[in-house]
């Protein structure tokens, strides 16, 4: 690794701005936006008319010291922490090295706005070599976080006719109530196992069975079976490839990082990466053919074909079979930690709130009743539970940084930063600011209500969905799935922490995870 560290470091040093000639600030601007410098600037080193600065202003961590945080000292269970260590030391904007990559990262709300808003029709979030790679070694098409340009803007518009609006997932909501039935009969199962009949220990394990499921229900249209007492083998083997992406997230990280032409010396990282997305694309594949055999005989049959989401693509036939697979393959890995990660926080910080949790409960009693089994028209009645999932994921964003790679010359807080450059948005950072959020390290949902109807609680301090036509398309989803639980496990329990809930923190394990697993107790309401 120390060989590894010292390759890369003299490889930064000689070339400090790979593929970009004039990066650190030689060469003019091509197009800077009409928003300018002055246009919210306020983390401006030097405001009004003066010309912007170049890159090489700009402060950052040095190679060397980049290098040994995130390879030596496991900063990539860190990237959370060290956001707000650079933001501290270096401002509101700085630059970084991360392996071959040029990064300048912006902890800023009014940037990170200034960055979104001026977002073209085809954003690009961040170098995908790797994935583009692997989909191209295998002949496989990319999918809608791996591709770009053109063949993003075609599926992107496929698929948000169908599930980008609350209305369009609305219809979901009986799936949806069939899989919480299920969730629940779980806990109740789990509790009547446990020693005092109340625990259920690391309850992620839960969430990640129940937002696999739900997810899976949505995209496949079909049940997987993960919340039955025996998981179907194929489905098993799928679990084993997504942990084996995520704990190999570090691994696939150094995959991306990691120059080509060290992988004759360093094979593994590249080697695990493409045995953990064959797992994840074989899954996909195997539950869009049955799909597909399933409608293929209703049409033989002479019957009316009727579905959802995968039916309308076949019936279309806008996307090709192999574009669907990738984007089967890739909304279920995007779409089942995200979630189960968000509910166990929610979970966590209601148990550890009790005050927090009588005033949802009591708002969900009287708004919908102890046992009235809510549908997606009654979420608006609770505003307080749509509250809750906004601060939990404020206070935990399960993607606590994004990126985009600028599509033209840009001035953001004074600098000039010329097009093709990666930024790195710091949401976790602005989450924590006070002046985004007074008393922001405290769990206060009811920040989030609305005054009147005139009155919008937006804040780019958390953005947590992403922001724009490149924002999170599984959103309505992840809202969905996430609102009806947590209306049903506050209308069936109180959550309360057990003796073995300790103060949970987090680390970035390429999602902001819990570090240690959670533990609480469903108690019973009657
Ligand atoms: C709490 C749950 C979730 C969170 C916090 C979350 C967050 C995000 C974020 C921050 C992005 C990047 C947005 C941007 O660049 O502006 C994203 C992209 C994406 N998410 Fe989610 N997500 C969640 C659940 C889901 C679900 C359930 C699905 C699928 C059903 C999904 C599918 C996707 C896809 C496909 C993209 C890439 C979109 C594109 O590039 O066009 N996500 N998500």
């Amino acid at each position: 690794m120390a060989a590894l560290v010292r390759t890369l470091g003299a490889r930064l040093a000689a070339d400090p701005s790979p593929g970009r000639k004039g990066l650190l600030g030689a060469g003019a601007p091509r197009r800077c936006g009409p928003w300018g410098a002055q246009a919210g600037d306020k983390g401006a080193r030097r405001p009004g008319p003066a010309a912007p600065l170049g890159l090489a202003a700009m402060p950052g961590p040095g190679t060397a010291a980049n290098l040994r945080e995130f390879f030596c000292r496991d900063g990539f269970s860190r990237v959370h922490d060290i956001q707000q260590k650079h933001r501290r030391e270096y401002g509101k904007i700085f630059k970084s090295h991360f392996g071959p990559q040029f990064v300048v990262s912006i902890a800023d709300r009014d940037m990170v706005a200034q960055v979104l808003r001026a977002e073209g029709a085809a954003p690009q979030r961040a170098n995908m070599g790797s994935w583009q790679e692997y989909r191209s070694l295998r002949g496989r098409s990319t999918g809608l976080i791996s591709a770009e340009g053109e063949q993003w803007l075609k599926m992107r518009s496929v698929l948000r006719q169908r599930i980008l609006k609350p209305k369009d997932v609305a219809i979901f909501s009986g799936e949806v109530n069939q899989v919480i039935a299920d969730l629940i009969k779980r806990i109740y199962s789990l509790k009547s196992q446990a020693e005092d009949g109340e625990t259920v220990v690391n309850i992620n394990d839960l969430f990640f069975k129940y937002s696999l499921e739900g997810v899976a229900t949505i995209l496949y249209e079909s049940r997987l079976g993960c919340l039955g007492s025996r998981v179907p083998q194929s489905t098993v083997d799928y679990i084993q490839a997504l942990s084996l992406m995520f704990s190999m997230f570090k691994t696939s990280m150094y995959a991306g990082a990691i120059p080509k032409w060290l992988r004759p010396f360093i094979p593994k990282p590249w080697r695990e990466f493409c045995r953990a997305w064959d797992g994840l694309f074989k899954f996909s594949e195997i539950h869009v053919d049955n799909k597909l055999r399933d409608i293929q005989c209703q049409m033989e049959r002479g019957q009316r074909v009727k579905g959802g989401l995968l039916t309308y693509l076949f019936l279309s036939q806008e996307l090709t079979l192999q574009e669907i697979y990738a984007n089967m393959t890739e909304m279920l890995l995007a779409g089942v930690d995200t979630t189960s990660f968000t509910l166990s926080w929610a979970v966590y910080l209601l148990a550890r709130h009790p005050e927090v949790q009588q005033t949802v409960y009591q708002e969900i009693v009287k708004n919908l009743g102890e046992r009235h089994v809510p549908t997606a028209a009654d979420v608006p009645k609770v505003p307080l539970v749509r509250a809750l999932l906004k601060e939990t994921l404020r206070l935990f964003p399960v993607l606590p940084g994004n990126g985009r790679v600028t599509q033209e010359d840009l001035v953001i807080g004074g600098y000039l930063i010329p097009k093709g450059t990666q930024l790195a948005l710091c949401h976790y950072a602005t989450s924590y600011e006070d002046d985004n959020f007074p008393r922001a390290k405290e769990f206060r949902p009811e920040r989030w209500l609305r005054q009147g109807n005139l009155d919008r609680v937006d804040n780019f301090g958390s953005i947590p969905f992403g922001y724009g036509v490149r924002s999170c398309i599984g959103r309505r989803i992840a809202e969905l799935e996430i609102h009806l639980l947590v209306i049903q496990l506050l209308q069936h329990f109180e959550i309360k922490t057990s003796s073995w809930t300790k103060t949970v923190h987090a680390k970035t394990h390429g999602l902001l995870t819990p570090a240690e697993p959670i533990h609480v107790r469903f108690v019973n309401r009657k």
